[in-house]
């Protein structure tokens, strides 16, 4: 059986493949692939799923390896084996809000898709937050009055910037992670270590 890698749809989909073709592997058929969710190479399956899936079908065992922001395991922290960072999806997780805003003094009202990673650093700073979970263009949500602030990834500040936010504090830094169902990686382990072992060498 080839081993079954599961892809982060959309951005880290293209960074993946930019960094698979570098190291040598044949990427054409997934470049090629259309609106298939499901791709087989010579070597491989992969399947195409947006980020909280892939960790799901690694965890279940129907993919034996993921690739996954970092900012996904650190919200919903499942139980997968996190085996090291891949050079690109890199981003910070930052509180932001309206350029010359006043924090309310008692209760702040946040928005985040990341309503978990929200609330343990509220909670860790001892202040008092009301969450508001969004699913995305979490930017909005100061401008219209939703909420005093966000909490969102950061990469080039160009999304704040154009919508009138600046960053009060960074917390977290993240890139995207190669995960591993973990019996695959004790039963499977003949047919993942090449694998394993050139995602981590590319780096280097
Ligand atoms: N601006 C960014 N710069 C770098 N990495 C990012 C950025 N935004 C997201 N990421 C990383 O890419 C992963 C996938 O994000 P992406 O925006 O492609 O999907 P999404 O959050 O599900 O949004 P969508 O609903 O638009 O597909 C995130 O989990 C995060 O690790
Ligand atoms: O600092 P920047 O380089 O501008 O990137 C940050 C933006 O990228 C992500 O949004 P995404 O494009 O995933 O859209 P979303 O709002 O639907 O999550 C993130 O949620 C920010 O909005």
């Amino acid at each position: 059986m080839k081993p079954v890698i599961a892809l982060t749809k959309g951005r880290l989909e293209k960074q993946f493949l930019s960094y698979f073709s570098s190291l040598q592997y044949d990427t054409e058929p997934l470049i090629k692939k259309g609106r298939k969710l499901r791709i087989e190479t010579d070597q491989f399956a992969f399947i195409f799923a947006k980020g909280p899936d892939v960790t799901t079908y690694v965890q279940y065992g129907i993919a034996d390896l993921g690739v996954v922001g970092g900012d996904i395991l650190a919200e919903f922290e499942p139980d997968v084996y996190d085996l090291f960072p891949l050079p690109f999806g890199k981003c910070r997780m930052a509180v932001a809000t309206e350029q010359g805003k006043i924090w309310p003094k008692h209760k702040k009202t946040i928005a985040s898709k990341y309503t978990s990673i929200t609330k343990d650093f509220f909670k860790n700073k001892g202040e008092s937050v009301e969450i508001i979970k969004l699913e995305g263009s979490v930017e909005l949500a100061p401008i219209l009055g939703l909420a005093d602030g966000i909490v969102d990834i950061v990469e080039t500040g160009t999304t704040l910037k154009e919508n009138g936010l600046v960053v009060s504090e960074e917390f977290l830094k993240f890139s995207a992670r190669l995960i591993a169902n973990r019996s695959a990686l004790k039963i499977k382990r003949n047919e993942l270590a090449a694998v394993i072992k050139r995602l981590q060498e590319g780096q280097i």
